[in-house]
């Protein structure tokens, strides 16, 4: 891990204490929304050190594999190792899979465990892929559109590029959080981040649906 993905982890995970720490103030519970994938471990190590009343926050996951906690490849999983530990270890977890074999058939009642929770997301933490897809929003995804239009709270989405099938929230839902986060690190996802901020065709570059939400980047080489 280089010292600059190290400082931009410990600078975000300062930011998304503070955005908590705030609306706990006037809130009994919040919401946070995060990423898989590998780029977020730092960051969910640095946050899971700061002194919230953990208790208060429940977590979810942007999008998820649709495979089992145990697989390496489980969103959930990272986030149970790396973030639900130390001070963070009573937050409330919300993942979203089910028992259901597939995620069309689970996407209902993964729908009813996270539509009680307190909306809009106190923070949206994204990450983005190195075809600009961000969540499971991909762009040679047949499921896209209908995730970048619905107003329901979340997709099953199959993708000719992606081994797993999966479920992602609705850009709309997630364009529905108080504050948006862009946590991605390398030259190579910079430069797909400045072509996405030079164009305008979201089903090419998916993340495009997230740059006017306003969209704090973090990015570090
Ligand atoms: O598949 C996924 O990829 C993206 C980016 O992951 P990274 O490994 O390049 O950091 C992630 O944001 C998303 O949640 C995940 O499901």
């Amino acid at each position: 891990m280089s010292q600059a993905r190290q400082q931009l982890a410990e600078q975000l995970a300062e930011a998304v204490f503070q955005a908590l720490h705030d609306d706990l103030n006037h809130q009994e519970r919040v919401l946070l929304v995060v990423s898989g994938g590998s780029t977020p471990v730092p960051f969910f190590k640095a946050l899971a050190a700061k002194p919230l009343p953990w208790e208060r926050v429940d977590v979810t996951l942007a999008d998820e594999r649709w495979v089992d906690e145990q697989s390496s490849d489980s969103n959930a999983k990272l986030v149970r190792e790396h973030l639900l530990q130390r001070k963070a270890a009573n937050a409330n977890f919300i993942p979203l899979t089910c028992t259901s074999s597939t995620p069309e058939e689970g996407v209902d009642e993964v729908a009813k465990q996270v539509e009680s929770l307190a909306w809009p997301a106190s923070v949206v933490i994204l990450g983005m892929g190195g075809d600009g897809h961000t969540a499971s929003l991909f762009p040679d995804s047949p499921e896209l559109t209908l995730a970048l239009a619905t107003d329901e709270l979340l997709v099953a989405v199959r993708t000719p590029s992606q081994p797993q099938p999966r479920i992602t929230f609705s850009a709309d839902r997630l364009h529905q959080a108080r504050r948006h986060i862009l946590h991605i690190t390398g030259d190579d996802k910079r430069a797909v981040l400045a072509k996405a901020l030079n164009g305008d065709d979201v089903r090419q570059l998916p993340i495009r649906a997230f740059l006017t939400c306003p969209l704090a980047i973090y990015w570090a080489p």
